[in-house]
């Protein structure tokens, strides 16, 4: 078993972590961080538990930690999922200590030789890491795309591989309350019987984080090389909706080539998609990386969110878009597949490479 620590365990990426490592075939829960508020205390009694699963066993007396390196110098991957105005010094520490940090947080999402990583979509940017470990670093970050970025890349990366360059993609979203955190969250007077158009800084992390994902690598693969702006113009718009788990996007593309493939085609296309995780065998991958819904009324977040425990994208209703050329809806668990399934399924990509 590899031991792994949690940084910002007490927020809501931090709980999906604990709910996922709890009873994991591969990683045990070692350590667990947070702020000064929570340090010093039984985990049960740090966290404000807000998961419809029970608080495992093995979480609840863990006392936490303040996240400084020194405490967590035994395990063998951090998974972050600390406030973004603090991740930062706190990743950087635990990099330059020699640790291998996996996170959510945006801080280092933009470096070149950091890996943007969505472990369905694009496992092979790791390669940056196997360069680093082969030339005897020892610590080394990962970034964890934006949770919206990561439900719009899933059924892209197949479409592209098979039928070539998207030249324009627009998204509008559809955004879960989970996704703005917990301290202190969205308040309840902002998303009753509303809709709140704006996110702060979505769109833009959406429009350039895609361009990185689908993105190939340096020759010397130490580095990330963008798809050009020009080559791929991408178009955001972010709204918070009062729904609690679950991001839905309806995306609207068109191909390069001409003349574009058939609705059955892209469709046959994301039913084939078998991710990289799922072909190494790891543990929590997708059966399903896709599940392509033909019912005129899915995916909707209630119903579809937790397709392969959430680690699976549901895609339904595409079709020709008469102004570009198709149209569908992308339903993705924010917090799972979206920020710590994505952190979970990257460590065991990590292991099964003898990355840690
Ligand atoms: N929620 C989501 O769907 C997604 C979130 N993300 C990103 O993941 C990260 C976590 O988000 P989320 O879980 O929503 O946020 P929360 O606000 O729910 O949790 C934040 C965590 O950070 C800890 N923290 C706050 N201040 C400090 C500090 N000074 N030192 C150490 N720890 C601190 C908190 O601990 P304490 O309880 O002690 O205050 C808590 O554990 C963010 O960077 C976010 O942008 C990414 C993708 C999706
Ligand atoms: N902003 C996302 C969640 C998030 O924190 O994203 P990021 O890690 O890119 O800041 C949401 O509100 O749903």
């Amino acid at each position: 078993m590899k031991k792994a620590g949690v940084l910002g365990a007490t927020g809501s990426v931090g709980q999906r972590f604990i709910l996922l490592l709890s009873d994991h075939p591969e990683f045990e829960l070692s350590v667990l961080g947070a702020s000064s508020r929570s340090a010093g205390k039984r985990y049960e009694d740090a966290v404000v538990w807000k998961q419809t699963d029970l608080l495992p066993e093995s979480a609840r007396n863990i006392i936490v930690q303040e996240c400084k390196a020194e405490a967590f110098k035994d395990c063998d991957i951090i998974f972050s999922g600390l406030d973004a105005d603090y991740a930062g010094e706190i990743e950087k520490e635990f990099v330059s200590s020699g640790l291998a940090v996996v996170s959510n947080a945006k801080n280092y999402r933009r470096e070149a030789d950091v890996p943007l990583i969505v472990p369905i979509v694009n496992p092979e940017h790791l390669e940056i890491v196997e360069q680093k470990v082969k030339s005897g670093q020892k610590g080394f970050q990962i970034c964890i795309s934006n949770c919206s970025t990561a439900g719009l890349v899933a059924p892209l990366k197949p479409l592209v591989e098979k039928f070539g360059p998207i030249d324009l993609l627009t998204t509008t979203t559809l955004q879960a309350i989970s996704g703005a955190g917990f301290s202190p969250g969205v308040p309840g007077i902002d998303i009753l019987d509303n809709i709140v158009p704006f996110i702060s800084g979505e769109e833009e992390k959406m429009e350039w984080e895609t361009r990185k994902i689908l993105g190939g690598l340096s020759e010397d693969k130490m580095e990330c090389r963008l798809v050009s702006e020009d080559a791929m113009k991408v178009s955001a718009q972010c709204n918070r909706v009062p729904v609690i788990d679950g991001h839905t996007e309806c995306i609207s593309l068109r191909f390069e080539r001409r003349p574009p493939p058939s609705v059955e085609a892209v469709k046959q296309c994301l039913r084939d998609y078998v991710c990289e995780a799922s072909k190494l065998g790891c543990p929590s991958a997708p059966k399903n990386t896709i599940h392509v819904l033909e019912q005129n009324d899915r995916p909707q977040p209630r119903l579809d969110r937790v397709r392969d425990n959430g680690f699976g994208v549901s895609v339904g209703r595409i079709r020709e878009d008469p102004v570009l050329d198709f149209k569908m809806v992308v339903l993705s668990h924010n917090t799972i597949i979206g920020a710590a399934g994505s952190g979970v399924l990257i460590g065991e990509i990590l292991l099964k490479k003898g990355l840690i």
